[in-house]
């Protein structure tokens, strides 16, 4: 199979779909990879790494679209649409849940659009998800820390205190792998941690990795609204797959934080969980301020740390291409069905439940489509 590679556009994303040891793996296995010229820079790999490993260097993004299959990093944004086409196998972030106007331009143009964040093993987890979550929530204490300090806006707290001084305290909604990565990060700096989730047992796992040192609580609405009023940084980290992220802060609880607190969605490629996270902000501008406090809402966040993402982010995917490439989508999808639940869109359908209820769209099984 072709397999091509473009360039990502979205502002500040220098993350690759490859390294140039993806590369070899296609190679090895008798595929052909057609790669933007410069599409590695940002994570720091060559051109001539890429030429080494065994792929073509193409000069233009439309030469990488035009391949069998694309993988990217980000969900295509408007100006990439026109390279859509009829059994386009795409392989990347889609969100679609929060991307009405994607969702619609996969199905006109009958895309095949297969979604790293919806390829789900059988205990539920997210495989290909699991890498950029541990980095987005690591980033995102590290981000809220120095959002709070006066010069960026905050209320200028240092989040671990010192002796004589109060710590600062962190309130992270979800407990999954962003919530834990937050919170470990937090706790690292010496905060005051509470992790607020809705599945009891999960509550029991993260008591069993933490043990005293963070507070665990159930999620529910007045629970929020109290820890809110008291805490410095706030950060959004639920997740329902494939789902629009539910409003699990109105606007009335971000009224009552303190002025300089720091809310930091990182569920904004979801749609976020603050009522107040009502747009994306990017790495270049970042933040803006609503009922005083400071709102962070970047929705490609491990692109700030290219290389490290890029590697974990490979990791994970190459073997699920090489499946694809290998078998073919039907094939592959049909013998395994994790990578099954990762198909969004085929032949002008939605194949998600999840996001054909956010849109409002008819839903079809995949496997009718398979079999
Ligand atoms: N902004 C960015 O750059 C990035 C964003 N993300 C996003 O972060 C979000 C979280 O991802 P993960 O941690 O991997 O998901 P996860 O599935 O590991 O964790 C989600 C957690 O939310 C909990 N939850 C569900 N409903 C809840 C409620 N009503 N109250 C409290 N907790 C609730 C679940 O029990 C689960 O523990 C996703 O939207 C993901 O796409 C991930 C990476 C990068
Ligand atoms: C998960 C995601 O959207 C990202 O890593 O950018």
């Amino acid at each position: 199979m072709n397999i091509g590679i473009p360039k990502e556009i979205k502002n500040n994303e220098n993350r690759v779909a490859i390294t140039p040891a993806g590369v070899t793996a296609f190679i090895q296995a008798g595929h052909q990879v057609f790669i933007e010229q410069g599409a590695g820079e940002g994570s720091g790999f060559t051109n001539e790494e890429y030429v080494q490993a065994g792929a073509s260097v193409v000069s233009t993004a439309e030469d990488a679209w035009n391949q069998e299959m694309v993988m990217k990093v980000k969900e295509p944004l408007p100006e990439e649409y026109d390279y859509f086409r009829e059994g386009l196998i795409l392989f990347t972030y889609l969100h679609l849940a929060a991307e009405p106007e994607l969702t619609k331009a996969l199905m006109e143009r009958k895309v095949i659009g297969i979604a790293y964040e919806t390829v789900q093993l059988s205990n539920g987890s997210l495989p290909l998800l699991t890498p950029m979550s541990e980095v987005a929530g690591r980033m995102a204490s590290q981000i809220g820390a120095q959002f709070l300090e006066k010069l960026r806006g905050g209320k200028g707290i240092l989040l671990g205190g010192i002796p004589g001084v109060r710590r600062g305290r962190v309130t992270v909604i979800g407990g999954g792998v962003v919530g834990t990565n937050a919170a470990k990060i937090a706790m690292g700096l010496g905060a005051d941690v509470t992790i607020v989730d809705l599945n009891a047992r999960r509550l029991r796992e993260l008591d069993d990795i933490f043990g005293a040192s963070i507070n665990t609580m159930m999620s529910n609405p007045l629970t929020i609204a109290e820890l809110l009023e008291e805490s410095d940084l706030v950060i959004g980290a639920v997740l329902i797959p494939g789902a629009k992220a539910p409003k699990l802060v109105t606007e009335d609880m971000v009224k009552q934080m303190k002025k300089g607190s720091v809310i930091v969605d990182v569920a904004i490629d979801q749609g976020g969980i603050f009522a107040t996270t009502d747009r994306i902000t990017t790495h270049d501008d970042p933040t803006y301020v609503k009922h005083d406090v400071l709102h962070y809402a970047v929705a490609n966040m491990p692109g700030a740390v290219p290389r490290t993402s890029t590697i974990g982010l490979t990791n994970v995917t190459v073997p699920y291409a090489l499946q694809l490439a290998n078998k073919g989508y039907v094939q592959a999808c049909l013998q395994n069905e994790s990578l099954c639940k990762g198909i969004n869109t085929l032949d002008g359908s939605v194949t998600f439940q999840a996001v054909a209820e956010a849109h409002d769209l008819p839903y079809r099984d995949v496997q009718s489509f398979l079999q």
